[in-house]
């Protein structure tokens, strides 16, 4: 098994990797790719935690050799939020980044499940798919957006308030990746009751948890630490399911029936070739219900811009 990082020096990529690095099944490859001269460096300092999972530095121009042979290829590859920014504000400068190493991938990993982390998700993802089609390698089984920070969010904030253990409070959280994109589903949540007022403000507080890091961090990023967890809580459900793990499930965005949207997170039943089984989210709320609705808009429009940057180029 394979795994590549494309953006592996940054602030989500190095959490990230230490967290593969130490985590991954032995004998797995963790390949490190960033055009950040600072990238072999971080692979050999990585390489030094002794586990069985080896560790290799790509510079810049060495893309397709971190690709070869990846079955799983992480992109948090990108520039992040500054207060006062919207997560649409970095579609101009990652849209690029994330066609370039996908049309990388396609070229050199076709078969490899590809996991998008970079900004905007709700776009970046339908850029990536675009991209893949235009090489003619599209399998939407295998291409996934990365939304585990929302649910590992909703599941922490949703224990703090009501005094529970958080290892025992699942919350499924679909939609997209941004504002009122991200959709908590409060009603489903078992062993937990809440009040209208509640709902609402843990609702907002779901949607705003990552300006709440933007914010506090004043000018020095996004969530990096917090993320990397989730993301290799993602990549390592992954890896069990592509190993041959039965009962591996995620809530990820990802390309459906297109009831909702062509693409929308909702929990997703992994196996050894990739999205095996999109599941229905299931009864929602009336509340749930009118966010939804409210909101579908916004994410089609996400997604088409991700289409039309690929399909019709300015
Ligand atoms: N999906 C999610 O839930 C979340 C997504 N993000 C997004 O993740 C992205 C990365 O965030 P951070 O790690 O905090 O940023 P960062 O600035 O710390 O790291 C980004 C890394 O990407 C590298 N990079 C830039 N262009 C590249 C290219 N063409 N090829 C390879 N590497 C390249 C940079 O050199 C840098 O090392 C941002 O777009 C951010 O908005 C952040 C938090 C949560
Ligand atoms: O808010 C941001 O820009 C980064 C992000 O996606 C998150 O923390 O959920």
């Amino acid at each position: 098994m394979k795994v590549a990082v494309l953006g592996a020096a940054g602030g989500i990529g190095q959490a990230l990797s230490l967290l593969l690095k130490t985590q991954l099944p032995a004998g797995t490859d963790l390949a490190l790719y960033d055009v950040a001269p600072v990238v072999p460096g971080v692979a050999v300092d990585l390489s030094h935690i002794p586990t069985a999972v080896k560790v290799e530095g790509f510079g810049a121009d060495d893309l397709p050799k971190a690709l070869k042979g990846a079955d799983v290829v992480l992109i948090p590859a990108g520039v992040p939020r500054k207060p006062g920014m919207d997560r649409s504000d970095l579609f101009n400068i990652n849209a690029g980044i994330v066609k370039n190493l996908v049309d990388a991938i396609a070229d050199h990993a076709p078969e490899a499940c590809i996991a998008i982390i970079t900004n905007p998700v709700n776009t970046t993802v339908a850029i990536a798919a675009e991209a893949l089609k235009a090489k003619g390698v599209y399998n939407p089984a295998k291409l996934f957006g990365v939304t585990t920070l929302d649910v590992i969010r909703a599941e922490t904030f949703v224990a703090e308030l009501k005094g529970l253990d958080v290892e025992e409070i699942v919350v499924p959280v679909i939609g997209g990746h941004s504002g009122t994109t991200i959709l908590p589903l409060l009603s489903q949540v078992e062993g937990a009751d809440f009040t209208q007022e509640e709902i609402e403000k843990l609702t907002n507080r779901i949607q705003n948890a990552g300006t709440e890091v933007v914010e506090a961090k004043a000018g020095g990023g996004s969530a990096t630490l917090s993320m990397g967890l989730a993301a290799a809580r993602f990549c390592l459900s992954l890896v069990d399911a592509l190993n041959g793990e039965d009962d591996v499930y995620e809530y990820t965005y990802v390309e459906g029936d297109g009831e909702d949207a062509r693409f929308f997170a909702q929990p997703v039943l992994i196996g050894k070739d990739g999205v095996k089984e999109i599941l229905h989210y299931g009864d929602i709320s009336e509340y749930e219900t009118k966010c939804k609705t409210e909101m579908l808009d916004g994410l089609k429009a996400d997604i088409k811009l991700g289409e039309d940057f690929v399909n019709s180029p300015a």
